[in-house]
């Protein structure tokens, strides 16, 4: 195993600066374990054959002497949700496979600008529904720390290629936990950004009103680094905010010496701990409470009591939001046509639709067409909506209290394919702990906080800040980080299994 897919993106960036290594040995490192460990692992939908041509050309424009960006030729993988012009963009649905859009979305061309080299597309459950990418049309990604198990989901291919070492960092998406889960199941770092702070601008869209673009890594640095190069206001998105940014790598760095966790109130979610949570969860979720207490930390205990009706209200609300976004997909303007011999076009894009669409996602559709009409608006959409003013209320009376929030990113370790598969509601209640960010719209991030006892397998703490306070993530979740792995002599992916 070559030693550069070991190295973080800022090492990676600070070796190709310095001339040691060159982008195309970087990228074609990354490749060669792509080749090696996709038979096992499958994250990717696609890997750009571009990949090296894109690193030859920032190679040629460092050695004429161009002054180059920071991540210059630092590989990176790409979530299917995201629109590339060079790659199929497919959300992990049959109903568009092999499209190529006619244009990047924005934080893909924000790569690109950063001289980024594009690895490709990473798996995902179809639409981003799903929690285990079991419900991806082209088939699951396993989870490298045990391949009998799921990476979490719906990013789970983002995930699991940093958790493989395939690639050093990735961009994911999280509408209720999408990049939160499979990082805290893989070992990896995930970061939801605050609500309008990563344009949504060539995101294929699940749910407009609680769908972020974010990163996945290996550390909180490389995260911070990722989250930068993609933050900032984009026209193209309505719902962007158009203030500018503190550097999340600057809050990461200046985190790690430990100094901001002296004083710093953390407060603990009483409703997001307990019953439904593996013990081993538990243990490393208190036993990382303890450490922070003794390194200067005052843990207070909060509560959110409307948490608890959380996953139903965005139940309500994703698939009344998602059944209107999937009706573009219609067999007309773009993907996949059923012909019906002799058919109107309502048959036409019935029988699209029925073919082109997998269990859960028509699962949602006819949740969220049922949500909506008339008769039962206000009963239920109308409801969810006031739910979610409610959880957004106990979060600011909980931040009055508390600097951060925490709880485990997850209830359990990553379970077994098929376990859930059957149980809709079972597979919905991996999201309990993720899902109150993103009906509120403040950042959250996971990151690893060691091995559960009774399987070995990784567990993830959450850390919430409020609105716009991203950085505050960042600068905690080096501290937690920087202490976590003095203690265990080592960052936790370096237990992971070797594979390939
Ligand atoms: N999209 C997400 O953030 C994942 C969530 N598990 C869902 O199925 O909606």
């Amino acid at each position: 195993m070559s030693e550069l897919i070991r190295a973080s993106a800022a090492e990676l960036a600070q070796r190709l600066a310095a001339g040691e290594v060159s982008a195309v040995e970087v990228t074609q490192a990354h490749l060669d374990r792509i080749a090696a460990v996709e038979g096992d692992v499958h994250a990717f939908l696609h890997v750009n054959e571009a990949a090296l041509d894109v690193a030859r050309q920032v190679d040629a424009d460092r050695a004429s002497g161009e002054a180059l960006p920071a991540l210059a030729g630092v590989p990176v993988a790409i979530k299917d949700v995201l629109c590339t012009l060079d790659m199929p963009s497919t959300s992990g649905s049959k109903i568009l496979e092999g499209w190529v859009p006619p244009y990047d979305a924005t934080v893909v061309a924000r790569l690109r600008a950063a001289r980024m080299v594009p690895l490709g597309k990473t798996n995902m459950d179809e639409f981003a529904m799903g929690s285990s990418t079991e419900f991806s049309a082209y088939g699951p990604t396993k989870n490298p720390w045990d391949l009998t198990r799921i990476p979490g989901g719906s990013g789970g291919g983002s995930a699991a290629a940093v958790a493989a070492f395939e690639a050093p960092f990735a961009l994911g998406s999280d509408t209720g936990g999408s990049i939160r889960q499979p990082g805290a199941v893989t070992g990896t770092v995930g970061v939801k950004p605050t609500y309008g702070g990563v344009s949504r601008y060539g995101a294929i869209a699940l749910a407009s009103s609680l769908d972020q673009v974010g990163p996945v890594s290996r550390t909180v640095l490389d995260a911070g680094l990722l989250h930068d190069a993609i933050a900032g206001h984009d026209p193209r998105d309505a719902t962007s905010i158009p203030d500018a940014w503190p550097s999340m790598a600057a809050a990461a760095r200046d985190g790690a010496s430990g100094e901001s966790l002296k004083g710093l109130r953390v407060g603990v979610v009483r409703e997001l701990d307990g019953e439904g949570f593996q013990a081993g969860v538990r243990q490393r979720f208190h036993e990382t409470l303890e450490k922070l207490a003794a390194a200067g930390a005052e843990i207070v205990e909060v509560s959110a009591p409307n948490f608890q009706y959380a996953i139903a209200a965005y139940y309500l609300i994703l698939p009344a939001e998602a059944s209107s976004n999937l009706a573009k997909f219609d067999s007309v303007r773009f993907g996949m046509r059923k012909d019906v011999a002799g058919g109107t076009v309502e048959d036409v894009m019935g029988a699209t639709r029925e073919a082109g669409f997998g269990p859960e996602v028509k699962r949602r559709i006819i949740l969220g067409t049922y949500a909506l009409s008339a008769g039962y608006y206000d009963a239920y959409y109308g409801s969810a909506q006031k739910v979610r003013t409610l959880i957004q209320r106990d979060f600011d009376a909980a931040f009055e209290q508390a600097d951060v929030l925490v709880s485990p990113a997850a209830p359990t370790t990553a379970f077994a394919f098929g376990e859930k598969l059957d149980d809709p509601l079972a597979m919905y209640l991996n999201d309990v702990t993720t899902i109150p960010a993103n009906l509120a719209g403040v950042p959250g991030m996971s990151l690893p906080m060691g091995l559960a006892p009774e399987d070995g397998l990784p567990t993830g703490l959450q850390i919430m800040a409020p609105a716009r306070h991203d950085a505050r993530l960042y600068q905690v979740g080096a501290a937690v980080e920087a202490l976590l792995e003095a203690e265990w002599g080592e960052p936790l992916w370096a237990k992971a299994p070797r594979l390939g």
